[in-house]
C-alpha cells in the first residue's frame, strides 16, 4: 500500500512575504524611516548597493499580487506591517495613511477568500526608536504594546491570526552581534539585551492582545537543529550550546518562562542577571507558536569560533540552496519531535519554509523552470506529514515566499519566490514550484 500524503481536513496552506521585502515606497504617504531603510543606504551593508526602495513595489501592486495567491488557490497569506508607517517615530502620532494601507490590503485578501496572517514586527524598527537605544531600551516593551494596539483597533477581526515577532533570534545574531543586518551592531553584551527586550516586547504585545483581541495571537521562531559532527564530548557540548543560543533563547524565556543555563556559559560576564520579574512578562499563553525551518547545522567544536566556541560542518555528497544552507528535510521532521518534548503540545504553524536557487532567466510569458526548488519543496512537505503522522499539532503551512524579494543585505540575486520578479520590469512570472504548490493544496497533499 502506498504511503498517502494527504494532509488532516482543514490544513492551511499559505505563503508569507515581509514588508520591507518587497513592499518598496518606504517612505512614502507620511511612512517614517526604518533601521533598514537607513542601512540599506549606508555604503557598503547590501549585496550589489540593493536597497528596498522599490524592491516588488508591493505598495502599488498588491491587489494584482493578490490575484497571484488567489491564482495558487492560497488559503492564507502571512505579511509584516511596517512598525514606521504606522507611527512614522514608532511610539504617539499616528499615520493614518499608514494605517489604510494594510486596511485596503487585508480588505482585498478577505474579498479574494484569503486569511490574513499579520506580523507585527518582521526587522524593520522604527529609526527614531533606534536612536533611543531600540531594542536595548527596556522601555520598548511599552513601545511595542502601544503599537500592537494600533493595529489590534484597526484590524483585529479582520485579522484573526497575530504574531508579535518574527525570528528574534536573527535580529540579535544579525543586528547585534555580528552586524551583518541592521543596526548593524557587533556587541556580546548588547546581543543577550536585545534578545531579551524582544522577548519582553513579545510578551507585552501578547498581555495588549488579551485585553482587547478577540481571535488568535502567537510568536514565530527560526529553528535550526543542530547536529553534532563526531560523538567526542567537545562537539556534543559545542552542538548544545550551538542549539540553546539559536534554538532555546527565545522560545524557552516565552514558553517556559527561563533561559537555558548554557547561555551564561556562553555569554560569561556577558550574560546579564535578568530580574525574576521580567519572566512574568516574557511568558504568556500563545494560542499557537509559527516555526519557521530551512536546514540543519553539524556542529563541531572550535576554541576559537566567538562566542558560542562551535562552526557548522560542511557536508559532502549533498545538495545546498544558493543561500549555503543544506537540504536536510529529515531536520524538518526532527524539529517538530523536539519542540514538542520541550514545549507541550502548543498548535504549530510553520510559518516559513522554502529554499533559494538560481532561476535562468525567464522568456516572454513562459513558467519559470526551478526543479531543485521543486524538490526541496515536495521533500519538506513529506517530512512535515511524517511530522503529522507522528502526532505533532501541526495546523498549516506557509511557503517561503510568494515572491522574489529583498533578501536583506544579500540583496534581490537570493530568489525564494513562487513568483520569479522581474526587478526592472517587475513583471512576476510563475516558477514551476508554484504550479506543483498549487496542486498540493488543491488536493491537500495527495499530490506528493
Ligand atoms: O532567509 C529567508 C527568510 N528567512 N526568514 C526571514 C525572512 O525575512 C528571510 O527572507
Ligand atoms: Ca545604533
Amino acid at each position: 500500500m502506498t504511503q498517502s500524503y494527504r494532509f488532516p481536513p482543514g490544513f492551511h496552506w499559505g505563503a508569507a512575504t515581509s514588508a520591507y521585502q518587497i513592499e518598496g515606497s518606504p517612505l512614502a504617504d507620511g511612512a517614517g524611516p526604518s533601521i533598514w531603510e537607513r542601512f540599506a543606504h549606508t555604503p557598503g551593508m547590501m549585496a550589489n548597493g540593493d536597497t528596498g526602495d522599490i524592491a516588488c513595489d508591493h505598495y502599488h501592486r498588491y491587489k494584482d499580487d493578490v490575484q497571484l495567491m488567489r491564482a495558487l488557490g492560497l488559503q492564507g497569506y502571512r505579511f509584516s506591517i511596517a512598525w514606521s508607517r504606522v507611527l512614522p517615530e514608532g511610539t504617539g502620532r499616528i499615520n493614518q495613511k499608514g494605517v489604510d494601507f494594510y486596511s485596503r490590503l487585508v480588505d482585498e485578501l478577505l474579498e479574494n477568500g484569503i486569511e490574513p496572517n499579520a506580523t507585527l514586527f518582521h526587522w524593520d524598527l522604527p529609526a527614531a526608536l533606534d536612536d533611543r537605544g531600540g531594542w536595548l531600551n527596556r522601555d520598548i516593551a511599552h513601545w511595542f504594546a502601544e503599537y500592537a494596539n494600533v493595529m489590534y483597533k484597526a484590524l483585529d477581526g479582520r485579522v484573526k491570526r497575530w504574531s508579535t515577532l518574527n525570528e528574534p533570534w536573527v535580529v540579535t545574531d544579525g543586528g547585534y552581534l555580528h552586524g551583518a543586518l541592521a543596526p548593524g551592531h557587533r556587541s556580546k553584551y548588547e546581543a543577550p539585551i536585545a534578545a531579551h527586550n524582544l522577548m519582553r516586547a513579545s510578551g507585552a504585545g501578547i498581555q495588549a492582545y488579551r485585553a482587547v483581541g478577540k481571535h488568535e495571537i502567537g510568536v514565530v521562531f527560526n529553528i535550526e537543529p543542530k547536529y553534532p559532527a563526531s560523538n567526542s564530548p567537545e562537539d556534543i557540548a559545542a552542538t548544545r550550546r550551538a542549539h540553546a543560543y539559536m534554538n532555546e533563547q527565545f522560545a524557552d524565556p516565552a514558553l517556559l518562562g527561563s533561559y537555558p543555563p548554557e547561555l551564561k556559559e556562553i555569554f560569561g560576564p556577558a550574560w546579564p542577571d535578568f530580574p525574576e520579574d521580567d519572566f512574568k512578562l516574557t511568558q504568556q499563553k500563545v494560542d499557537f507558536v509559527g516555526l519557521n525551518y530551512y536546514t540543519r547545522a553539524v556542529v563541531k567544536h572550535d576554541p576559537n569560533a566567538y562566542p558560542l566556541k562551535a562552526v557548522p560542518v560542511k557536508q559532502p555528497n549533498t545538495t545546498y540552496t544558493e543561500t549555503g544552507w543544506e537540504v536536510y528535510e529529515q531536520g524538518f521532521t526532527d524539529m517538530f519531535t523536539w519542540f514538542k518534548q520541550r514545549y507541550g503540545d502548543i498548535p504549530l504553524y510553520v510559518t516559513e519554509n522554502g529554499s533559494a536557487f538560481y532561476d535562468a532567466p525567464v522568456a516572454e510569458g513562459d513558467v519559470v523552470q526551478d526543479p531543485l526548488r521543486t524538490s526541496y519543496l515536495r521533500k519538506h512537505l513529506k517530512a512535515m506529514h511524517h511530522a503529522i503522522e507522528q502526532g505533532v499539532n501541526l495546523k498549516g503551512y506557509y511557503a517561503w515566499s510568494l515572491l522574489d524579494n529583498l533578501e536583506w543585505s544579500l540583496g534581490f540575486a537570493k530568489r525564494f519566490g513562487l513568483y520569479h520578479v522581474d526587478f526592472a520590469t517587475q513583471k512576476r512570472t510563475p516558477k514551476a514550484t508554484a504550479k506543483f504548490y498549487a496542486q498540493v493544496i488543491e488536493t491537500n497533499g495527495a499530490v506528493l
